[in-house]
């Protein structure tokens, strides 16, 4: 394989070191390779020479990732407490830190002006100012914008057009300005464009956004230190979709910043993990259908929710050793949840599945463990961290005792 390949494939994994992860530590199992998450990183570094690059720690923030991606030289962006909490846990210093509010609950605000006081918090409201204020804080401000322009993976995830996030574009010299007025430090402009970039016609959305943020910046009545044009670069899911095109993405953010005097900021998420990442599952039961064969797992919509929630796509692989000497069937990937849509992956040509298989699902690093969660009393599963060739244990599966531990 070339040295820092734009993409890994799930065919690239090796189906025996899967297989033995998966006998050493059980299933469902979350891979997670570090090496690979400092090769993504390394990619847009070079690809933005000039930028600081803050993780998004929602993607996933597993301590192993974010020590990783802290050595390699990235800052963290987080989106709420908990977040800032982790963050800071990982080793990150409170002014490495950008506190994306998005209508933060009081508990949060308090919690990270306590232990991050020199953190940026990024606000995408009036209110957020306020209430700052009223805290005392006079620190370090930036303001998120509302561009009005999206794009993304699903419309669900076209955040730049979503009014929720951000201050209007064109209110936002005015909120900025009374920000200067109290006293804050106003030392930056945000706005992101969604998740999941990958096309020419989502690289001239981001384009567009960063536009956009670049007359607000030109404007704004304060001394700005950065612009942050957000993250949303994206990967690949499907077989047939090419790498991000990241020259493209340097070249549009560049281009719209031209004449503005003020660091560049980016905060990827997904492109730093997604492909350095799979999720491994057992199948447990083989049901005929008139349809699909049901290939039933032991990983479902509690363990990966995207395609349950987006319709996202997933690429499937058997491990199965003799995978490639069975005949190929239409198979329905289904989870063990109460839902109807517990289907992790629908109508797939895999070898046709025996109980004991074991599958891979591609792609998984990314919002994966991350939003795992514990419907049906299912218990979130284990982690596994490969760096350097060497496996370990990153995160215990949740046992019973999980479920039962925060009732009182
Ligand atoms: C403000 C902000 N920055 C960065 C990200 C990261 O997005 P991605 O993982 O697509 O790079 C998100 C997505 O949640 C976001 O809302
Ligand atoms: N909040 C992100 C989207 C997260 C999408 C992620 N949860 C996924 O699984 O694709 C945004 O504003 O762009």
């Amino acid at each position: 394989m070339t040295r820092n390949p734009a993409v890994r494939r799930l065919a690239d994994w090796s189906p025996g070191d899967l297989r033995d992860l998966a006998a050493e530590y059980g299933t469902p199992l979350y891979v997670q390779d570090l090496d690979r998450v400092r090769e993504n990183y390394e990619r847009v570094a070079a690809a933005f020479p000039d930028a600081r690059i803050h993780y998004a720690v929602k993607a996933n923030a597993g301590r192993a990732v974010l020590r990783a991606l802290r050595e390699a030289g990235a800052g963290a962006e987080c989106a709420s407490a908990g977040e800032v909490y982790r963050a800071l846990d990982a080793g990150f210093e409170p002014s490495e830190i950008h506190y994306t509010a998005v209508n933060p609950p009081a508990r949060d605000l308090d919690y990270v002006l306590d232990a991050a006081p020199d953190a940026t918090f990024v606000v995408g409201a009036r209110d957020t100012v306020d209430r700052l204020a009223e805290r005392g804080f006079a620190g370090r401000l930036a303001v998120r914008v509302h561009p009005g322009v999206g794009a993304g993976h699903s419309e669900a995830v076209a955040t730049g057009a979503d009014a929720k996030f951000g201050v209007p574009h064109d209110e936002a010299a005015a909120v900025i300005g009374d920000a200067v007025d109290r006293g804050f430090d106003v030392v930056g402009v945000h706005a992101h464009v969604g998740s999941g970039m990958l096309t020419d016609d989502d690289v001239a959305a981001h384009r567009e956004v960063v536009e956009r943020l670049a007359a607000v910046a030109r404007n704004a009545p304060a001394d700005l230190e950065f612009v942050d044009a957000g993250g949303g670069f994206g990967v690949p899911y499907r077989p047939d979709e090419e790498p991000l095109d990241l020259g493209s993405v340097a070249d549009a953010t560049r281009t719209a910043l031209a004449d503005v005097d003020a660091d560049l900021v980016l905060e990827p998420g997904r492109y730093f993990v997604a492909d350095a990442g799979v999720l491994l599952t057992e199948v447990n039961t083989v049901k005929p259908t008139d349809g699909a064969t049901l290939a039933g797992v032991d990983a479902g919509m509690t363990t990966l929710l995207r395609p349950a929630l987006y319709g996202a796509h997933h690429e499937v692989r058997s491990l199965a050793p003799d995978a490639a000497d069975r005949d190929t069937d239409a198979v329905d990937v289904v989870g063990p949840i109460c839902e109807s849509t517990d289907v992790l992956a629908e109508d797939r040509r895999l070898p046709a599945p025996e109980r004991g298989d074991l599958l891979a699902v591609g792609n998984a690093g990314a919002y994966g463990v991350e939003m795992s969660f514990q419907y049906n009393s299912r218990q979130r599963p284990a982690v596994v961290a490969l760096d350097g060739g060497e496996d370990s244990l990153a995160r215990e599966r949740d046992g019973f005792d999980s479920l039962t531990a925060p009732e009182r």
